[in-house]
């Protein structure tokens, strides 16, 4: 039970905790950042009580959630580039993603081009990726290949690819939005795709995942698939996007 406890608690800290919803507003938001700040709420009577690593937030409340969490190490996370689907012109993705750093996000999520990507415009998917990378100046970039759309595990693997060879800082499974979320298999390919990269060039990338993660001990078989592909786990290098994981893992936690 103890180990269970630690384990939770750490889970905490890995957490994108996203609002991603049509009737998003300033409260929910800021309830949220605070949510993200101080997750346990109560008197727990830890030294270290855990944060979140970030939220995820729409553009127009990044700077709302850059406010609620300066000075804390809670990043801000803000979903760009036309997601979920990424059918908006370059130039739209660009100005948004630039509106979003300008407003304080840390990190800037963005869903690849899937139609190019099957369609075989593999350039033109690399392309937009560096060139949204190239956007973020300082933030870092979380790069969705929303592997339901995706036929096959070779395609999987080729995406990942693609976006690290673009300059990717994370590949992240899913929107959240789409037929389905995040998988083992899925993650475990992007894992493989992490470590491969960070042997052959030196860069460490991140391994986010996210969509349909609602149970703790889901949540948990994820960490602990990232700890046996990639090493020991670490907000730096893993994520768990979810937008209502955290009720199962403070439920969990008190009762563990
Ligand atoms: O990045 C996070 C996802 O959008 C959250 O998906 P979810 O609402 O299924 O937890």
């Amino acid at each position: 039970m103890k180990t269970d406890h630690t384990k939770l608690l750490q889970l905490i800290t890995l957490l994108d905790l996203t609002t991603l919803t049509a009737v998003d507003n300033e409260d929910d938001v800021a309830m949220l950042c605070q949510r993200a700040v101080e997750p346990l709420g109560y008197d727990h009577g830890l030294e270290n009580p855990p944060s979140c690593a970030a939220v995820c937030v729409w553009p127009v409340f990044a700077g709302l959630a850059a406010d609620i969490t300066e000075g804390t190490s809670v990043g801000v996370a803000c979903v760009a580039g036309g997601f979920p689907f990424a059918q908006t012109p370059l130039t739209s993705k660009i100005s948004e993603i630039h509106y979003a750093v300008d407003e304080g996000a840390s990190e800037i999520d963005v869903a690849i081009n899937r139609g190019a990507f099957l369609a075989g415009e593999l350039e033109e998917v690399h392309d937009e990726i560096a060139a949204m990378k190239d956007a973020c100046s300082g933030a870092h970039l979380k790069v969705i290949l929303e592997t339901c759309d995706l036929p096959h595990e070779d395609a999987v693997r080729q995406a990942a690819q693609i976006a690290l060879q673009a300059g990717a800082d994370f590949l992240k499974t899913s929107t959240g939005m789409g037929r389905a979320g995040a998988t083992m298999a899925d993650v475990g390919v992007l894992l493989e795709e992490a470590v491969a990269w960070e042997a052959a060039t030196g860069r460490a990338v991140g391994v986010k995942a996210a969509g349909g993660i609602k149970s703790a001990y889901d949540a948990l078989d994820y960490v602990e698939l990232a700890n046996s592909l990639h090493g020991p786990v670490s907000p730096v290098n893993f994520r768990i996007g979810a937008s209502s994981l955290l009720d199962d893992v403070l439920a969990q936690l008190a009762g563990s």
